[in-house]
């Protein structure tokens, strides 16, 4: 035995990580901050789904679409030709390093922590087990366990899966070779971003099958339609109501053909399923932990589960936002309070409690028209008993977007508690208003009073003026 107790083939850490997504790679940083010692277990890719196949090469494949859409909404610019697919997908590739984590080990190990390539799977109380290329490892950590193992697609039970060898989004992220027929299965975040950026690159015939009545069911409803109106005037075929029944691909190399409940049926070279995501947690040992195997961990406000004092899950795994920027918030936080409780420090600060995931996190579609939005919508506000009023605008009708573009068509939204007389939701649709959504969170996570947000004063001819717009709308 060590004098620390442990078993002499063991090693021992302050802290073990399982996953280096970008939120586990966040939390050994902020605990070796903190001073403690940290393992990370990845048995993938350092940097996680978001580096190689999700967030990154999705925004590099989308951004000539949108460079291009904006130089058709100019008078006097002229694109030469179709985009070069073949260069952005160079671009892409170099944007994901190649799919080569060598820069993101190097950037773990210089924390300093230990990085372990391999499977881990928790082995009782505060124990890992990491199955490697060179055998199996055992962790121990002193403190804490940190699973951040992120989520895998869902894929749903439709006859002819996996016969017909459907892309996720791995394979749409990755595309070398973009199909010239594309189905696109779902109406959320990946289908609309997928769906237009594949079509943008070569994917002239793309249909989506959506199965509800409108796409991205989170925000505001106006900003679904308007990119429904967009996606269609591209010339992408939008089917609402639809629900797949049975996906055939006959010959392995041969097109794939997609059944829907109304009798009708789609041929096309790939299909892409975009409905969802999983949390990763199969085989992962949580049983070990006594907790249910299955579905996302719940965690407390520090991040730490609910039955486990010394686990504690971060980023997808909990089902809490399933957004980058919201789980390296979470891993702050727990990285922090880990670290408080280890010193014995207090560890009910505020800034060791998430308290901005339940207030409606702020996200971005990169699509064209971009849609944004934080906090409430308005039938969320409602639903959770707030006297609410909202406040709606024609971002055409700003002269800084009118100045960006002809024919600017998008749409802004607000939504108020009227007892409190602060904002609870902002939503933006329109092109390249991404930027716009961090003053919408700074005013609603910071509850900034509506008189006080009347002195903001945007600066002419900005698309920013549709603050001083939606305020005068309400009255001020
Ligand atoms: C197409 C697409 C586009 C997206 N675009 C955006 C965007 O623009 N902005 C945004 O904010 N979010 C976006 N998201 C969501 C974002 O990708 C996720 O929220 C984010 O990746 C979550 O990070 P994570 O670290 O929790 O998990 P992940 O990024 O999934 O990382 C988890 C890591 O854990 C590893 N792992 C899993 N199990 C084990 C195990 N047992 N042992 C060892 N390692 C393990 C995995 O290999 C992986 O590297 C997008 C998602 C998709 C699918
Ligand atoms: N720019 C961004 O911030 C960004 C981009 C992409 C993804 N993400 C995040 O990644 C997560 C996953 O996104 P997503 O779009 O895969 O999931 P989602 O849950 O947002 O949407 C899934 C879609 O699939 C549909 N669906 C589900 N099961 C189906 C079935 N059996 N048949 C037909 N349709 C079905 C749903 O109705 C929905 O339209 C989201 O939480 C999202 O916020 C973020």
């Amino acid at each position: 035995m060590t004098p620390g107790g442990a078993m002499a083939d063991e090693d021992v850490f302050d802290v073990v990580v399982v996953g280096a997504g970008p939120v586990g790679e966040n939390v050994a940083g902020r605990v070796v901050r903190g001073g403690l010692t940290v393992a990370v277990v990845e048995e993938r890719l350092a940097g996680g789904e978001c580096a190689y196949y999700a967030c990154v090469p999705s925004k590099a494949l989308l951004r000539p679409m949108e460079l291009a859409a904006e130089v058709n909404r100019m008078p006097g610019l002229e694109l030469r030709g179709p985009i070069d697919a073949p260069a952005v997908l160079a671009r892409r590739d170099q944007t994901v390093s190649h799919l080569d984590d060598r820069g993101q080990v190097s950037w773990i190990e210089d924390l300093p922590a230990t990085f372990v390539r391999g499977r881990g799977r928790l082995a009782g109380p505060l124990r890992v087990e990491v199955a490697g290329p060179d055998g199996t490892r055992s962790l121990r950590a002193r403190h804490a366990v940190v699973i951040a193992t992120g989520s895998d697609p869902l894929i749903p039970d439709v006859p002819g899966l996996p016969e017909a060898r459907p892309w996720t989004n791995r394979e749409a992220t990755s595309v070398q070779q973009v199909p010239k027929r594309l189905v696109v299965i779902g109406g959320g975040p990946v289908a609309c971003e997928m769906a237009q950026a594949l079509h943008s690159l070569g994917a002239h015939e793309t249909t989506m099958l959506v199965r509800g009545d409108r796409l991205l069911t989170r925000v505001e409803p106006f900003a679904g339609e308007l990119l429904a109106a967009s996606l269609r005037e591209s010339g992408i075929d939008v089917r609402f109501g639809r629900s797949v029944t049975e996906i055939r691909r006959p010959a392995p190399d041969g097109p794939v053909t997609v059944h829907t409940d109304d009798g009708a049926s789609v041929e096309a070279d790939e299909v892409l399923l975009a409905t969802g995501r999983r949390p990763a947690v199969r085989g992962i040992g949580l049983d070990t932990a006594g907790l249910a195997a299955d579905g996302p961990i719940e965690v407390d406000a520090s991040m730490r589960a609910t039955g486990a004092p010394w686990l504690y899950a971060v980023g997808d795994v909990n089902g809490r936002s399933l957004l980058t920027h919201m789980g390296k918030y979470q891993a702050r936080v727990c990285g922090d309070v880990i670290v408080a409780r280890a010193f014995g420090a207090p560890d009910d600060r505020p800034d060791l409690r998430d308290t901005a995931d339940d207030r409606g996190a702020p996200q971005v579609i990169f699509t064209d028209p971009q849609i944004c939005a934080v906090g409430r919508t308005e039938s969320q506000a409602r639903a959770d008993g707030f006297t609410v009023r909202a406040v709606e605008y024609d971002m055409g009708a700003v002269e800084g977007a009118y100045l960006r573009a002809e024919n600017y068509t998008g749409r802004a939204k607000m939504v108020l508690d009227e007892d409190r007389r602060v904002l609870l939701g902002v939503t933006f649709a329109g092109p390249g208003v991404a930027d716009l959504l961090h003053g919408a969170t700074i005013a609603v996570a910071g509850e900034v009073p509506l008189d006080r947000l009347w002195h903001a004063v945007p600066a002419f001819p900005t698309v920013s003026e549709i603050w001083l717009r939606l305020l005068e709308e309400y009255g001020l």
